[in-house]
Parts: structure tokens; C-alpha cells; sequence
């Protein structure tokens, strides 16, 4: 049990780790505003009181991160590389604390939770490497005098709003390429996961990375700190991961100063069965798809069509591989799904349900929420899916899997392209024009084929339409965080 911070403390190799303040030009600050409870969702027990920053505060911080910014780009980026090359080791060495840490605030199993503090940590290890590979170039004169060169360099501060279902690989996904690039950062993790971002200040500051460099603010005011970001003139980027709604707002706010933004916003994938797949693996594929983190992820699976010809047997095989999955607290052994991260999540899943019910779905697995109580809810599965359910134009954000009927390419081309959201799609297919056809036609800036799980630090994530803006990961991932300056010389 875990019922207070003590207790967290005593579950870590190094209880140290444990930070409750905020991390700002490189101290450690209490909040204005006192303090505010983090809890874990899988009982509700207040496990730590972190720092509640003011919105003055915040304004601080980012008076640090701009003073401390030109001194950190000024650095090489051989010299960038090796300290977050550190900070990705720390980062490993202690990747059981963080992951024990990670669950205990969010509740995802701690297999998950490990398993995101390598995905993070992976993010610090390759824009290590790219620090030294911002490249500029040179471009042939338009006069016989002229001589044209573009430079790169760091936009200047950068500050991040990350969302509570990746609280360490959503920050270190921005982090990494921003100090790389040789900009400051401003980091305001989620309020319901701050510990997880308070520790990598925690061991940023032992890798040596500048004080202002890296700043975590804590606050229970998303909406204050949000507008701060927009407001101030010294932020010159603000990288978001959320929904479409708050990203709507943060760029309506944000259009006064003109600054750059990258949105991360919410999904609504479809995974798509052909009759040529192979449908053990589109099970698996759909499995880790739709219930990675219990369905919280804005790449989960959100509508899951099947051709009519291999539609039965698909739900039945994806019946049997769920219904021995088992619900439980993150920390014991064997589970695969949590809790889910709050109540009102769990009342968006039993909507979901409860209105896939009434429009004629048949519930043939879970529908309920878990013995176990709390947030607890037992996955899923519903056939006969439409598209007139709540479901087919809204992210559940759960374990909630709704299986559509379909009979040809086209109509699900069109089926699965039929939002307004274009983040990531899925399909299981083995004929080869058929995969290349699907690939292309889907309208998402993320294509699986013949797999469900697509998150890398090596390849270019975000999204089209209203799923966001800009890419993050990949050699793609640093443009964000620079300005191109093009020098003209007569010579
Ligand atoms: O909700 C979005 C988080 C993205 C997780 C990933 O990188 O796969």
C-alpha cells in the first residue's frame, strides 16, 4: 500500500529521487501558492504535496531559462551532447525508480512504466547525437557577387505543457531536442503527474546540465501557467501535448506574441482488418493498439473496422487473448490493465458504452467497471459498431474496443478518413498494392501497416488536420526548436 510519500520513498533504490519542489535556474522552490495533493488512482491516496507555483512564479522561471539560454548556445554541440548523453544514463541507471514513481501517480502497470522511462530517456540519448548535426547550408548566388549561407540556430525559450498519460516521454520527447538545439526549457508537467517530471530536474541537475537550462514548474493552474507561456515575450516556442481543445485555446493565446507552437492533439484512429490479413497477429497488433495504457494514449485504437468476411472470427479471437488480461494495481505482478486515471474518465468510457448499447452494439467482453472498485474498469469489446455511436467521432481515451463491419476498401478508406482528427491510423493487410493503395489514401500523419505500434524516437510523430502541428522524434524533430537565418554576402 502506498499512503503516503513515505511509502514511495521506501518502494525506491534511492529515495532521494522523491523531489516534491519545483526546479528552477537550478534551485529547489517551494510554491507561492503552498502546496497541492498528487494522488494515486488506483486507490486515491494522496502519495506526495508538490510545490504550487504562482503565475509570477512561473514568470520567473522563464526569466531564468532566457538568461540562462544564450550561455548553454554558445556551447558546441559536442559539449550539449555529452551532458544529456549523462542525463540519459542517470536516466537508465535509475529507470526502476522512475518507473515505480510513474505508476504510483499515474497507474499505468509498472512493466508500462519502465518500459516508458527507456521510450523517454531513448528521446535524450538521440538528440544527444543530433546536437552535433545542426546542419546549415549554402546556396548557389542569384548575383555573380552574391553568396548566400542559411545558419541554424535555437529559437531561444522553449516552454513545454505535457499531458498526465506519458509523464516522462511526453517532456523528455521535447526536452531532448530542445536543449540539444541550444534553447532553455520550461517544463509544466500535468497535475496529476509532477513527480515524474521533477525527477528528471532532479537528475538533469546531477548530469550537470546549467542551472535555467532545464526548469520544472509545478502547479495545480493549468489555465495560468498556460496563458504565462502564451503571454511572455521571452518564450519563443510552446510545444503542447493534449487535446484539440486546450490546443485550440493555447493557439488563440498564443497568437498575440506570434510564436511558434507545436500542437500534439487527440486522435481518433482507425485500425483497420483486411480479409487478407493475417488475423493472429492484427489480434496482437490490435491488442497492444487499442490497450496500451488502458486505452489512454492518443494513438490507441479508437475504431476498429473489419471486413465481413473475417469479422467473426477476429471478435472471437480478440475475446479470448482480453478476457485473460487482468485488471490491477500497477505495482502487483501480472497486471496488464490499471486503473484508469481519474473518475471522469471513467464516465467517458461508460458513455461510450452505455450509448454504443442503445444505438444496437452488442457487448461481448468487460462493459463494467472492475470488481476492484475506483477507477478500475474491465476492457471492453463491442460488435456491431456504427457510425452514428458517440464512439466513431469521439476518443474514448479507455479500454473500450468497438468493432465496425465493413465490405470494401473504399467504403473503409472513406469510414476510417471521416474526421476531423489525422493522428495515427493502423491496417492489417498482406496484398501489396492493396497495402500501398490504404497507406496513402489513409489521411493521418502516422500509417501502421501490419503492426500497432508505431512510437519511436527515430521516426517523425504528430499529426494532420486537427491532430496537431509539427513532428516530433527523428532528425525532424530538432527543426522545431531552430530558426534558419539566411546570410547574404557581396564579396
Ligand atoms: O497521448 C499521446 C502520447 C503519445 C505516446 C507515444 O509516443 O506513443
Amino acid at each position: 500500500m502506498l499512503d503516503t510519500v513515505t511509502d514511495l520513498k521506501s518502494l525506491l533504490n534511492d529515495p532521494s529521487l522523491l523531489e516534491t519542489r519545483a526546479y528552477i535556474g537550478g534551485q529547489w522552490v517551494e510554491g507561492d501558492n503552498g502546496t497541492y495533493d498528487v494522488t494515486n488512482p488506483a486507490r486515491g491516496d494522496v502519495i506526495a504535496q508538490v510545490a504550487d507555483l504562482s503565475r509570477a512564479q512561473v514568470a520567473g522561471a522563464i526569466a531564468q531559462a532566457e538568461a540562462a539560454q544564450k550561455e548553454w548556445a554558445s556551447w558546441t554541440g559536442k559539449e550539449r551532447a555529452a551532458v544529456l548523453r549523462k542525463w540519459f544514463n542517470l536516466m537508465m541507471e535509475n529507470q526502476n525508480d522512475l518507473g515505480i514513481i510513474l505508476t504510483a501517480e499515474m497507474g499505468k502497470p509498472l512493466a508500462e512504466a519502465v518500459g516508458e522511462v527507456a521510450y523517454g530517456a531513448s528521446f535524450i540519448e538521440f538528440f544527444a547525437e543530433e546536437a552535433k548535426r545542426i546542419y546549415g547550408e549554402t546556396i548557389p548566388g542569384h548575383q555573380r557577387d552574391k553568396r548566400i549561407t542559411v545558419i541554424k540556430q535555437p529559437i531561444g525559450v522553449a516552454a513545454s505543457i505535457t499531458p498526465w498519460n506519458f509523464p516522462n516521454a511526453m517532456i523528455t520527447r521535447k526536452a531532448g531536442p530542445a536543449l540539444a538545439a541550444g534553447c532553455a526549457f520550461v517544463a509544466r508537467p500535468a497535475a496529476e503527474t509532477p513527480l515524474s517530471a521533477i525527477v528528471l530536474g532532479v537528475l538533469a541537475d546531477r548530469a550537470g546540465i546549467p542551472a535555467g537550462v532545464l526548469n520544472i514548474v509545478t502547479s495545480s493552474r493549468a489555465s495560468e501557467i498556460g496563458k504565462e507561456f502564451c503571454e511572455n515575450d521571452a518564450v519563443r516556442k510552446l510545444t503542447f501535448t493534449g487535446s484539440t481543445e486546450v490546443g485550440r485555446i493555447l493557439l488563440r493565446q498564443a497568437a498575440d506574441s506570434v510564436m511558434k507552437c507545436s500542437m500534439e492533439l487527440g486522435g481518433n484512429a482507425p485500425f483497420i482488418v483486411f480479409d487478407d490479413a493475417d488475423l493472429d497477429a492484427a489480434v496482437e497488433g490490435a491488442i497492444m493498439c487499442k490497450f496500451r495504457n488502458n486505452g489512454q494514449t492518443c494513438v490507441c485504437a479508437n475504431r476498429i473496422y473489419v471486413q465481413s468476411g473475417v469479422y467473426d472470427e477476429f471478435a472471437a479471437k480478440l475475446k479470448a487473448r482480453v478476457e485473460t488480461m487482468s485488471v490491477g494495481d500497477g505495482l502487483a505482478d501480472g497486471t496488464i490493465f490499471g486503473p484508469l486515471i481519474n473518475g471522469e474518465a471513467v464516465e467517458k468510457v461508460q458513455e461510450h458504452i452505455a450509448d454504443a448499447k442503445a444505438k444496437g452494439g452488442n457487448v461481448i467482453l468487460g462493459g463494467a467497471s472492475s470488481d476492484l472498485g475506483g477507477t478500475f474498469f474491465q476492457p471492453t469489446i463491442v460488435t456491431g459498431a456504427t457510425k452514428d455511436m458517440l464512439v466513431s467521432v469521439d476518443e474514448t481515451f479507455g479500454p473500450f474496443a468497438p468493432l465496425f463491419k465493413f465490405e470494401d476498401e473504399d467504403e473503409v478508406i472513406a469510414m476510417a478518413n471521416d474526421t476531423i482528427f489525422g493522428l495515427a491510423s493502423y491496417f492489417y493487410a498482406k496484398d501489396l498494392s492493396r497495402v500501398y493503395k490504404v497507406a496513402e489514401a489513409l489521411e493521418y500523419g502516422i500509417v501502421g501497416v501490419n503492426t500497432g505500434i508505431i512510437s519511436t524516437e527515430v521516426a517523425p510523430f504528430g499529426g494532420v488536420k486537427q491532430s496537431g502541428l509539427g513532428r516530433e522524434g527523428s532528425h525532424h524533430g530538432i527543426e522545431d526548436y531552430l530558426e534558419m537565418k539566411y546570410i547574404c554576402m557581396s564579396v
